[in-house]
């Protein structure tokens, strides 16, 4: 039968996948245009482009604030910093490749731990 609600043991397991997962993606030789967010004042277009700026240091604030209802939350969060990246970038800029490379990073390593 499908379990009705998730057990504390599930959502404190994906929690800790989550920081693990966090961690990785900070480590990432790739990882330098998304440790911070983005400072739009100092960077054209940016703020009027990007509606919904995300990056990791804000992640890592919003998973040790609770602020993660579920895995999938998260994961959103994690691909808005990727898909933010390719819409403000050329794909064949340093930046634009670090996004690819980083979001291949993470697709992979999320599937092999939660599926
Ligand atoms: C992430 C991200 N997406 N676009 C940029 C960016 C920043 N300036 N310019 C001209 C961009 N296209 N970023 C932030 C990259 C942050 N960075 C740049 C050098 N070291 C970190």
């Amino acid at each position: 039968p499908a379990r009705k609600s998730k057990t504390s043991k599930d959502s404190s397991s994906e929690l800790a996948v989550c920081h693990m997962l966090l961690a990785e993606l900070e480590a990432h030789r790739c990882a330098w245009p998304f440790l911070t967010p983005v400072n739009h004042k100092a960077v054209p277009g940016y703020k009027k482009v990007i509606k919904r700026p995300m990056d990791f240091s804000t992640i890592k604030e919003k998973l040790t604030s609770n602020h993660y209802l579920n895995l999938e939350t998260f994961i959103a969060d994690i691909n808005l910093v990727f898909d933010n990246c390719k819409k403000f970038n050329e794909d064949q800029s340093e930046i634009g490749k670090a996004g690819y490379n980083m979001k291949r990073f993470f697709n992979k390593r999320w599937t092999e731990l939660l599926q």
